[in-house]
């Protein structure tokens, strides 16, 4: 829902707006080739429409009304067959051309579109509904692609028809053709006028859609709390309302699509009528041929088939605009965190790395008087200042919006403080390239995310030119290797859409593989809160502790026991470090770490008596 109500407050736009589409116009740029051979066809199969009825007045006034076939009939029966065999061919042509367009488009507006999703920062994900994201990079540029490839390329088709017919008409006999280009005004208006109701319905009828597919969703996968809440009427209720709004849309779409149809005919009807009592007495009157009527009568039927369909087009074009502008408004997106000129000269992008020219990280931290907040006026950090020598490790502990996760956030440079610095080897980390301080980062997050693809794959996102062994002893390293090879096909399981088929703790230990064959200076990890069991939970701590050996470690822990051993313990309430020092120091202390120790040390003692006993 929010993703649609962030969509409907974004854009709503009414009428054409010319310099949108010479931006998407610019987008196509690399398949100018490939549109100019489908104009030329569209040109080709408009002429042999225009052509045909011209054939068929020759054939009328020269062969039937002669009374006996000429000789010649042979010569213009294979030049008819050839205009039909020649526009037989264009349309396939057309056909093949414009599909490539359609995926070529889509492929490469796809590809920007992902380009620029890897650069953006996060606080862009975090303003932008992630169904969002997906709609855009889904059925937007689809729908671009398919309008700027079928449609129109119909719309050049109906104009060229429309064109030759007129001049055609005009020069054979402008008086009957005026009683055919009358009719014009009228109908174009009126289409337009059906169309855009006929869509605007449509389109609603697809909102609401959207929205019954996700009250399905939430209906199906929150089936367990609705019961438990007893809210399945009030559900109901809200459902058949989205249900009934979605009849009244489709019957008003329906109703106006039937409504159109004998409206152009009708007028088509009255143009044609009108040519066929002017042009019959002149036929009478023997001023004019009876194949050139029969021409009139054709062109008359063959106008509107184009006229309906641009005015279709410009329905559609005006509507399409909100996909054109929702995709164009992504594409526009400038990330806000970085590098300076100076640093991508030196050390390339993100996705253009020139890691030849990295430094070695030492491994210093310092946050210097850092202010920050994510949202305007929300500040999270006030003056916070913290300095970490190389190698040590450092658990970040505090109840939960405490601001742990915001200072990894920092250092990692996700986010920028608002004022302050963050420095790393006491150089300011907006001085220094994300590619060199990314490489250089592991950070294992609390629901590790694997990648669909098997248990090697993933860990060899580590470091991508691995070999099997390297990979396989990461795993042993972190005590891995042994349920990985308890899996069906081992290193070769796959593991699912972010590795659903793995349970949590699975999940973390091949995180864990992960980094170690990325071997990061600096290591961050955002500690489960999910229950483990104890065993898997005991294999993770030994994986931890020789993760953080040798390097620069940050933990954001919940479980205290885990922290024992870390060199400093922060412990951290409403964005400020309210106590730091090492376990033992805190204990001593005897303030809120150790309220908190004591409290969780209990518990567990607790959970392991009631586990005995129950045992
Ligand atoms: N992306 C975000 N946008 C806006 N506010 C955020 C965002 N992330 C966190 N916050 C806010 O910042 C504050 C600190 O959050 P942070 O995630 O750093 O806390 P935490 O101590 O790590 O909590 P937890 O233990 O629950 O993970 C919270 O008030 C939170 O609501």
């Amino acid at each position: 829902m929010s993703q649609i109500r962030f969509e409907e407050q974004q854009y709503n736009t009414e009428s054409l707006d010319a310099g949108l589409w010479k931006r998407i116009f610019v987008l196509m740029k690399p398949l100018r080739k490939e549109l100019v051979h489908l104009l030329i066809l569209m040109v080709a199969v408009a002429g042999c429409d225009v052509l045909f009825p011209i054939l068929n007045k020759v054939a009328i006034d020269t062969f039937a009304a002669g009374g006996q076939p000429d000789s010649s009939l042979w010569l213009f029966s294979i030049v008819y067959m050839a205009g039909v065999l020649f526009q037989a061919f264009s349309v396939y042509l057309f056909f093949m051309q414009a599909g490539k367009i359609e995926m070529a488009f889509s492929y490469d507006v796809r590809e920007k579109a992902f380009a620029k999703l890897q650069t953006l920062s996060f606080s862009y994900f975090d303003r932008t509904p992630i169904g969002w994201l997906m709609a855009r990079m889904n059925s937007d540029i689809a729908r671009l692609a398919e309008i700027l490839s079928w449609s129109l390329m119909d719309l050049i088709w109906g104009l060229a028809v429309m064109l030759g017919v007129s001049v055609v008409m005009l020069i054979v006999n402008w008086k009957l053709a005026l009683l055919v280009l009358m009719v014009v005004p009228v109908l174009a208006w009126l289409s337009v006028w059906f169309q855009v109701r006929i869509l605007k319905n449509y389109r609603s009828v697809r909102r609401i859609n959207s929205r019954i597919t996700s009250a399905f969703n939430e209906g199906i996968t929150g089936a367990k709390t609705t019961k438990t809440l007893v809210i399945e009427a009030d559900n109901l209720k809200e459902f058949n309302a989205e249900t009934l709004e979605m009849k009244a849309a489709s019957v008003r779409a329906a109703t106006l699509s039937a409504l159109f149809m004998p409206v152009v005919m009708g007028l088509g009807a009255i143009s044609t009528a009108a040519i066929l009592w002017s042009g019959g007495h002149q036929v009478l009157m023997q001023t004019l041929q009876f194949g050139t009527l029969m021409m009139f009568t054709q062109y008359a039927t063959q106008f509107f088939e184009p006229l309906r369909q641009i005015a279709r087009l410009i329905a559609e074009l005006q509507l399409a605009q909100a996909s054109a502008e929702r995709v164009l408004s992504l594409l526009d997106s400038e990330p806000q965190i970085v590098d300076t000129p100076q640093v991508i000269e030196k050390y390339g992008t993100e996705l253009d790395p020139k890691p030849q020219n990295y430094e070695p990280l030492i491994g210093d931290v310092e946050f210097s008087h850092v202010d920050f907040e994510y949202l305007e006026g929300e500040r999270i950090l006030t003056d916070f200042n913290l300095k970490i020598k190389a190698g040590q490790t450092v658990a970040l502990v505090g109840e939960t919006g405490s601001g742990k996760s915001t200072v990894v956030n920092l250092l990692c440079r996700f986010y920028q403080p608002l004022a302050g610095q963050v420095l790393i080897d006491g150089k300011d980390v907006r001085e220094r390239s994300l590619g060199w301080l990314h490489s250089n980062l592991g950070y294992v997050l609390q629901s590790p995310h694997l990648f669909s693809g098997t248990v090697k794959d993933n860990i060899r996102y580590g470091k991508l030119d691995a070999s099997d062994e390297q990979i396989e002893d990461a795993a042993k390293m972190v005590d891995a290797h042994e349920f990985i090879l308890r899996l069906e096909k081992g290193y070769d399981t796959d593991v699912g859409e972010g590795g659903s088929r793995l349970s949590t703790g699975q999940k973390q230990l091949i995180s864990f593989a992960r980094a170690v064959l990325a071997d990061p200076r600096i290591f961050v990890l955002d500690e489960a809160t999910a229950s483990i069991d104890t065993e898997t939970e005991q294999v993770i701590q030994y994986a931890i502790e020789y993760l953080m050996k040798g390097r620069t470690s940050f933990i954001i822990a919940h479980r205290l026991s885990t922290i024992v051993n870390a060199d400093l313990i922060l412990v951290m309430k409403k964005g400020k470090i309210v106590e730091q020092g090492t376990h033992g120091e805190l204990m001593h202390l005897n303030g809120y770490y150790a309220r908190l120790y004591t409290a969780q040390f209990n518990e567990d003692l607790e959970n392991q008596l009631l586990n005995r006993s129950r045992s």
